[in-house]
């Protein structure tokens, strides 16, 4: 198999590549890459990657293409892809338009993790996608973590907006709590130890079962101490309805994107 990537040097098509190459998915001859600002010697400690002069290069000698460039950088790249399968990574760009580069195309929503293989990456195949094409896919989005298979486009859009975001949320949220102690006289430093405490660390008594999250509010609840409090506290200000106004919005965007 080789897979060229399209925005090989970027957040998430870098974290792609270097995934393949450290997870010995790939040989580094079998990696082809296209960026804009031009080839680097080094990419992710190999100097044997081949790059690519044009899109045009990149689809001819790959089996595989990865597109991974912003979304308002898809129309200049006018991408020809005949025959091959296509794995999209952009937001806002449906497979309506993405179909106009002619490949067999599959939409994947990785997140920001992909720099630690911890992207958690939902997809959908476009028209002709093949049996073969979706072992391929999940192949490829295992050198960033995992993934599923999901049923409609429509899905794909709320898939952007929750793990789509990444950290983004979690960060608003540490941002929050580092402020409220900062603004309460503790130092900046013990600050954020204590926010990475609430944000990185204690949630991880729920990996692998955060389907258990509610029942872990509701023991909070009946404890009914100093958490309870601000459970509810929270909840009179509105902090669900808050943050799912927050994913109404990002979807907006994603769908106003393809408009
Ligand atoms: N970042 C994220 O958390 C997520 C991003 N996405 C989607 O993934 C896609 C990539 O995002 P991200 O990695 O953040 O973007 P970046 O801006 O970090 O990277 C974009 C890449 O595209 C390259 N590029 C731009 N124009 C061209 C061109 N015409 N030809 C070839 N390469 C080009 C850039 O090259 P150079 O490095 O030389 O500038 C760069 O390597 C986006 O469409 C985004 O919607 C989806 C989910 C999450
Ligand atoms: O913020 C963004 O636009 C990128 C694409 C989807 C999630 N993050």
């Amino acid at each position: 198999m080789k897979v060229g990537i399209i925005g090989a040097t970027g957040w998430l098509g870098s974290a792609l590549g270097g995934g393949l190459l450290a997870r010995g998915m790939l040989q580094p001859r079998d990696l082809l890459l296209l960026n804009r600002s031009g080839p680097r010697g080094d990419y992710h400690g190999h100097g044997d990657v081949t790059w690519a002069a044009s899109a045009g290069e990149l689809v001819a000698g790959s089996d595989l293409v990865v597109i991974s460039v912003r979304p308002q950088d898809w129309p200049a790249l006018d991408l020809r892809a005949p025959g091959r399968l296509v794995v999209s990574f952009m937001a806002g760009v449906g497979l309506a338009r993405l179909g106009a580069c002619a490949g067999r195309i599959v939409r994947a929503m990785p997140n920001a993790a992909a720099e630690i293989g911890r992207s958690y990456s939902p997809w959908i195949a476009g028209p002709g996608v093949t049996d073969a094409d979706r072992a391929a896919t999940r192949w490829l989005l295992s050198a960033i973590g995992t993934e599923d298979e999901l049923g409609d486009e429509g899905q794909l859009d709320l898939m952007t907006a929750v793990p789509g975001s990444g950290a983004a949320y979690p960060a608003l949220m540490a941002v929050a709590l580092a402020d409220y102690l900062c603004r309460n006289g503790i130092g900046e430093a013990v600050a954020w130890r204590a926010a990475e405490a609430v944000i990185c660390d204690a949630p991880l008594v729920l990996a692998g079962r955060i389907d258990r999250a509610r029942e872990m509010v509701d023991t909070y609840l009946g404890y009914d101490g100093t958490t309870a409090a601000g459970i509810n506290a929270a909840t009179a200000a509105g902090f669900g309805p808050s943050l799912q106004a927050a994913l109404e919005a990002a979807v907006m965007k994603a769908r106003q994107m393809d408009a």
